[in-house]
Order: structure tokens, then C-alpha cells, then sequence
């Protein structure tokens, strides 16, 4: 299926033009650390992955957008550009091989390779326990929590297209314990699983230096945490009264 990508052609350059550029657009911007440097982020049309997104690029990094729907992804292109920053966007279900594949095709044809994959993609799809949660909750959301980024890197390497650091989100709060057993069963599994599944990458990528990462933010108010958030007993421990 065709899918049109947005691009930010006044912004965005072609990596083969950055590599040309490297010099003068390292001095003239000798301050920004991510000069030159692609960023795919997946999630990032709003919420954590869309700061991440805005973050690299405001370090000089050329940002490829990605999220499910085409209008978010250009809504949030659109706001990127707009303040001067150099994104581009494509459509990405990352649990659809076909939209894995655009978004990489996307990276390598427009930047010629990616520096940076951030994973923020994430779902929870049924709002229960963990034996509460049937068979279709249990493969959509590990399809998308834990083998997505897996295969979306898969992907990226084959290629050899990759790459410095990779970046999981997964939950503070799980480390120390399952957080809201009776709500985010299935959740809590796959956001613990994702801990191993930066610990196994991180050792299996490490001698071609490629550095992972897992990211765990703490309590942030976003459309996803809302579930938990308007719960009283729940604000009540993130605020510590
Ligand atoms: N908000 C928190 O407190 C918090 C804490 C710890 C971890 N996290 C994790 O951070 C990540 C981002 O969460 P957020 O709070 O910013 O949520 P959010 O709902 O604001 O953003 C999630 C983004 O992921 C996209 N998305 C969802 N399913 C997708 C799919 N199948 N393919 C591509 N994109 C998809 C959504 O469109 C959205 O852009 C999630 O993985 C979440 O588990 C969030």
C-alpha cells in the first residue's frame, strides 16, 4: 500500500548532502552534539517519543518521525519544521513487518544510515490482570512491547545500516516491583521483559559497538499513563502523600 511520506525538504537534508556539509555546519553549529547524526524514533508523533524526537533534533540531529496514523505523523512533522528543526516522518505500526520495512527503507534512502533507534512504541491494550488477559491481548501486546523493537533492529542490521545507541523505554516503577498487578498485568510482563531484552542485546551487540540502552522514566503525565493517573490511590504514590 502506498503511503506518502512527509518530508521536511526545507529542513531535512539528504545524508550524502550532510556528509558534504560536515565541516561548516560543525562550526557554525559547534555547540549542538548530534550534528549530522539520524535518529529513528518509533511512537514519536506524541507523549515521551515525540520529546525525544524534538530533544536529538534540537542537538542537531536529522530525525525520521514515526507513528501509526499519517495525520499524526504530519501533525507532528509539521510542528518540528516549524520550529526550525530537521525531521521527516513516515507511517510505522511497529508490529507490522510491511511499515518496519518502509521506515527503514525511509532512514537508508533519505539519511543513508541511522545513528540512533529509539523504541518508544507501546501499548496497552487490555486494562486487567495478567490471567485476566486473553490470548489476543497477550499477542498484541507482546508483538509490540518486546518483539518489534527486537525485529526492528533486526532489520536495521541486516543491512548493517546501524548504528550507535538504541534506546528502550521500559518502567522504573517495575523495576523494584509489578506495579498495579490487577490493571497491568500483561504490561508489567512485557515492560520486564524488555529489561532483558536490553541486557541480551547490549552483550550480543557490544563488539560491534553498538550501545543499548533502556530508558526508565518515571511516573510521566501522557495520554498512555492516563489510565493510571486519574487513580486516586495512585497519585497518592507518585506524590508521596
Ligand atoms: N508515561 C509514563 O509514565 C511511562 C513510564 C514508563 C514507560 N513508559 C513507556 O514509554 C513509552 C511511551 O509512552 P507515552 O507515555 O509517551 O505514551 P503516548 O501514548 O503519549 O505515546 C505513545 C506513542 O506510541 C504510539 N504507538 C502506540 N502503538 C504503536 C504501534 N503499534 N506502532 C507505532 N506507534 C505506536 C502512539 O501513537 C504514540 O505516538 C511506552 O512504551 C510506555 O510504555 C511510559
Amino acid at each position: 500500500m502506498f503511503r506518502p511520506l512527509t518530508w521536511g525538504w526545507k529542513s531535512f537534508r539528504p545524508r550524502a548532502t550532510l556528509l558534504s556539509m560536515r565541516s561548516t555546519s560543525s562550526v557554525a553549529n559547534s555547540s549542538l552534539k548530534l550534528i549530522n547524526k539520524v535518529a529513528v524514533v518509533t511512537g514519536s508523533t506524541n507523549g515521551i517519543g515525540f520529546s525525544i524526537a524534538r530533544r536529538l533534533a534540537q542537538e542537531g540531529a536529522h530525525v525520521i518521525i514515526s507513528s501509526r496514523k499519517q495525520q499524526n505523523v504530519d501533525q507532528a512533522v509539521d510542528t518540528l519544521q516549524r520550529e526550525g528543526l530537521s525531521v521527516a516522518g513516515t507511517v510505522c505500526h511497529v508490529g507490522k513487518a510491511e511499515d518496519q520495512e518502509q521506515l527503514v527503507a525511509t532512514a537508508l534512502k533519505h539519511c543513508g544510515g541511522v545513528d540512533f533507534l529509539v523504541c518508544t512504541a507501546g501499548v496497552n491494550p487490555f486494562v486487567g490482570s495478567t490471567l485476566g488477559s486473553n490470548e489476543q491481548v497477550w499477542d498484541k501486546i507482546l508483538s509490540v512491547n518486546v518483539k518489534a523493537p527486537a525485529l526492528l533492529l533486526r532489520r536495521l542490521l541486516i543491512g548493517r545500516e546501524l548504528l550507535g545507541t538504541i534506546l528502550i523505554p521500559s518502567s522504573s516503577l517495575l523495576i523494584c516491583f509489578p506495579f498495579r498487578p490487577q490493571k497491568l498485568g500483561a504490561y508489567n510482563v512485557s515492560k520486564t521483559a524488555l529489561l532483558g531484552l536490553t541486557k541480551t542485546l547490549a552483550v550480543e551487540l557490544a563488539p560491534k559497538n553498538i550501545r543499548v540502552n533502556c530508558l526508565v522514566p518515571g511516573f510521566i503525565k501522557t495520554d498512555f499513563s492516563r489510565v493510571v493517573s486519574t487513580e486516586k490511590s495512585f497519585c497518592s504514590y507518585t506524590t508521596g502523600h
